[in-house]
């Protein structure tokens, strides 16, 4: 047994609002990996990138996603950086993973011009492209289904999302 879903996809995607859902309409719970590390740290994730670097940060990623993988009847959202690593991937290959894929400008859209993301402080637009270009091999390498979410509300990405895979 193992989570029913594990969402992927870059900051902005939804994979947290998407999983959200998926999880209401199934009547399981929702794991969202990144809050499950603020709150076992006891800080927002831009405060742990700030006192302890990206690479402590992605050692808690990786030990939240363990710990995620472990449950049944759950509906699993990571974050964006996760599949970087090479172990959360092979992890990843037994599970049904659905990679939310979302183009360049609405994903600048979406997440804004916040602090909450913390790789994407300074010019976001510049710093969202190159990590989509970058990880979009890894995304794919990892999903079973691909689900583009541009100019569709999250309830109609859901509908979808069941409909393939419910
Ligand atoms: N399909 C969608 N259409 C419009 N806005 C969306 C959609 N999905 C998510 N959002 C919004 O985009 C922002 C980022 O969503 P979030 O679920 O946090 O993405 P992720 O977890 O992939 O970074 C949130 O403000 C959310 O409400
Ligand atoms: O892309 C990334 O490396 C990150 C994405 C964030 O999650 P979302 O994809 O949910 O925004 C969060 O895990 C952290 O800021 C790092
Ligand atoms: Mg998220």
């Amino acid at each position: 047994m193992s989570p029913v879903f594990v969402l992927v996809g870059p900051p902005g995607s939804g994979k947290s609002t998407i999983a959200a859902k998926l999880a209401e309409r199934l009547g399981v719970p929702h794991h969202d990996t990144d809050t499950a590390i603020e709150a076992d740290a006891g800080k927002p994730i831009s405060d742990i990138f700030v006192d302890h670097g990206e690479e402590h940060f992605r050692r808690l990623e990786r030990a939240a996603i363990v710990d995620a993988l472990k449950d049944d009847q759950i509906v699993v959202s990571v974050g964006g950086g996760a599949i970087l690593d090479p172990d959360t991937r092979a992890d990843l290959a037994g599970q049904t993973v659905i990679f939310l894929d979302v183009s360049l400008g609405e994903a600048v859209k979406r997440v804004g011009l916040g602090v909450a993301r913390p790789l994407l402080l300074g010019n976001v637009r510049t710093q969202l492209r190159n990590l989509m270009e970058a990880r979009r091999p890894l995304y794919v390498e990892v999903a079973k289904l691909i689900v583009l979410t541009d100019n569709r509300t999250p309830d109609s990405i859901a509908d979808e999302i069941l409909e393939h895979l419910g």
